[in-house]
């Protein structure tokens, strides 16, 4: 009998074991192969095709082989026509197939979108919760900015952006343009000790990096220089390493695989994790002892805690019955200023990277803006009533950010069947599953939409405003997914580009070499050399 029992087991575990196998077999081949195939049918039916994809790895090998024969040189002049370089597998695949085509990302197809039109619908509300980041995505961020909300999807974005989104409204905004100042005030002094000890060529994007970093830690997290240097420092180098974790992604269950980079990239998120605690915690206490103007502390960081603290209490009223699945825990909130760290600090820096190389190469436009800070700040630091005045500035910031995106391509996944219409009637189904890509730089490129000279720096283009170039100026998304931290960017570019003008003047160096990459962010892959020149004033 008990040899009976102990043969049925065995017999029900083994067709336990086989159902799980034939389970995992099924995903696979449905993930790896038929859903990518149906999408496939379904675009090549409306006539949307693209280079063929080899099996799982699609055209990843096109799409690196090309970048890395384009970007192997410097470009030989201080051009601005930077799309085939950066993008050769789009200008490669859009004269093949026409403006809406399809590659291959191993096996997620992504559908490239360029028609205004269909971009604006895509990015609008109606398809906000229909739409969100791939599963690709998220793996490949989850290391360095985990589940916050650039990550996140449907209901749980939803509730974080809410919560979110006050914090970086005007009235909030106009409270931070004294930190900034500050901040830019110390960098102003950091550029000119440079100058005092090493003379007058210094590199800016190292400036502008911490300049970016100082803002961010202080203005949102409460954090001193050195702890949000080394939060920067950890996010960077967990960027670095999951890229290359990643790589392998396409691979089936490479999720699962252990590799150097997985342990290397687990102790650094725990120091990550442990330094971001002691910050949260740093700032309840500071809260607790009454010495912070917000009952959790100022910026978001404050916001974030408060409503921590409010669902607790709330749960304390609900006797604990725990259903809230958006809730904030210390584990989301931590998430969250990573993202926030990460999505706030780079992008940031290189805009102001960017419009310094530009200004230091169109002088005209230099003295420009310089007279217009002259003119309305007066000789004082930019205040909150002054930036709307600076129009020149403006448009400068604009035109950096038209021919320098700091986010070369949005991505978006359908996660239900999504019709979009294109601006002469036209429409395309998009299956679910499939991904869309936006190339941001090819479309702020396009000669169609911005004329003959769309490769060329004129931020006068820009003078009735960028609100009327819906669907072809996005620099910061569009649409309810749009960057939450559009205006503060603003705000910020401002306040530096005002301070920096004020006290230098500056031409490029004679070592700048112009060869922009794109790693994750559009950047200049030598930095940004130029010729200071102190002037007297001192905001
Ligand atoms: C020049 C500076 C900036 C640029 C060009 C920029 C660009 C963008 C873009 C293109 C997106 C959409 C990404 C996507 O959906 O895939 C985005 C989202 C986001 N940005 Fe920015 N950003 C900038 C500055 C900032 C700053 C200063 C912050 C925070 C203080 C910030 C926080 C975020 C967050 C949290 C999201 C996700 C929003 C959501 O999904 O609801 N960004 N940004």
């Amino acid at each position: 009998m008990a040899i009976l029992l102990l043969f049925l087991a065995i017999l029900a575990a083994a067709a336990l074991l086989l159902l799980l196998l034939a389970k995992a077999v099924w995903v696979t081949l449905s993930c790896y192969y038929l859903t990518p195939a149906r999408i496939r049918r379904a675009l090549k039916r409306q006539g949307v095709d693209g280079p063929p994809p080899r099996l799982l790895v699609g055209n990843l090998r096109d799409v690196s082989s090309l970048v890395a024969a384009s970007t192997a040189t410097d470009m030989g002049s201080l051009s601005h026509d930077i799309v085939p370089r950066l993008l050769p597998h789009y200008v490669l695949w859009s004269n093949a197939y026409g403006r809406r085509f399809v590659y291959w990302y191993g096996s997620e197809p992504r559908v490239c979108v360029t028609e205004a039109g269909m971009v604006r619908e895509l990015l609008s509300s109606r398809h906000a919760h229909a739409t969100g980041k791939s599963w690709m995505q998220r793996q490949g961020a989850k290391h360095f900015i985990g589940g916050g909300l650039l990550m996140a999807n449907g209901a749980v974005w939803s509730h974080h952006r809410h919560l979110v989104a006050p914090a970086f409204m005007a009235d909030k905004l106009k409270g931070r343009v004294g930190h900034m100042v500050e901040c830019a005030r110390q960098t102003v002094r950091a550029m000119r000790e440079e100058v005092e000890k090493e003379g007058n060529e210094v590199e800016i994007g190292a400036h502008m990096a911490r300049l970016a970093a100082d803002v961010i830690a202080r203005t949102e997290f409460d954090t001193s220089y050195d702890t949000g240097k080394r939060i920067f420092r950890l996010i960077e180098e967990l960027q670095r390493l999951t890229a290359r974790s990643s790589r392998y992604l396409w691979v089936p269950g490479s999720q699962y695989f252990p590799s150097k980079y997985k342990r290397e990239i687990k102790r650094l998120n725990s120091e990550l994790e442990q330094l971001l605690k002691e910050s949260i915690n740093r700032s309840r206490e500071i809260a607790d002892e009454g010495r912070s103007p917000s009952p959790c502390g100022r910026g978001l960081l404050g916001m974030l805690l408060a409503e921590m603290e409010k669902q607790r209490q709330q749960q304390k009223g609900n006797s604990g019955d725990g259903g809230d699945v958006v809730g904030y825990d210390a584990q989301t909130i931590i998430d969250e200023c990573k993202t926030f760290f990460f999505a706030g600090h780079e992008t940031s820096a290189l805009l102001l990277t960017w419009a310094i190389m530009l200004l230091a190469t169109h002088p005209q436009w230099q003295d420009k803006a310089r007279a217009e800070v002259a003119s309305v700040c007066g000789g004082s630091p930019p205040t909150s009533d002054h930036l709307p005045k600076l129009t020149v500035l403006q448009m400068v910031i604009n035109e950096t950010l038209r021919l320098y995106p700091p986010a070369t391509l949005l991505p978006r996944m359908a996660f239900e069947d999504i019709e979009l219409t294109g601006g002469e009637g036209e429409t395309m189904r998009l299956p679910k599953g499939a991904s869309v890509w936006i190339p941001v730089l090819a479309i702020h490129h396009d000669e169609a939409a911005w004329g003959r000279d769309a490769h060329e720096f004129r931020p006068d283009r820009f003078a009735a405003g960028a609100a009327r170039r819906r669907g072809t100026f996005l620099p910061f998304a569009a649409g309810p997914r749009n960057c939450v931290g559009q205006a503060y960017a603003m705000v910020e570019a401002k306040v530096a580009l005002a301070m920096i003008l004020s006290s230098f003047r500056f031409g490029i160096s004679d070592d700048y070499r112009h060869a922009p990459v794109n790693v994750l962010t559009l950047r200049p892959r030598h930095g940004v050399p130029v010729r200071l020149l102190p002037l007297q004033q001192r905001p």
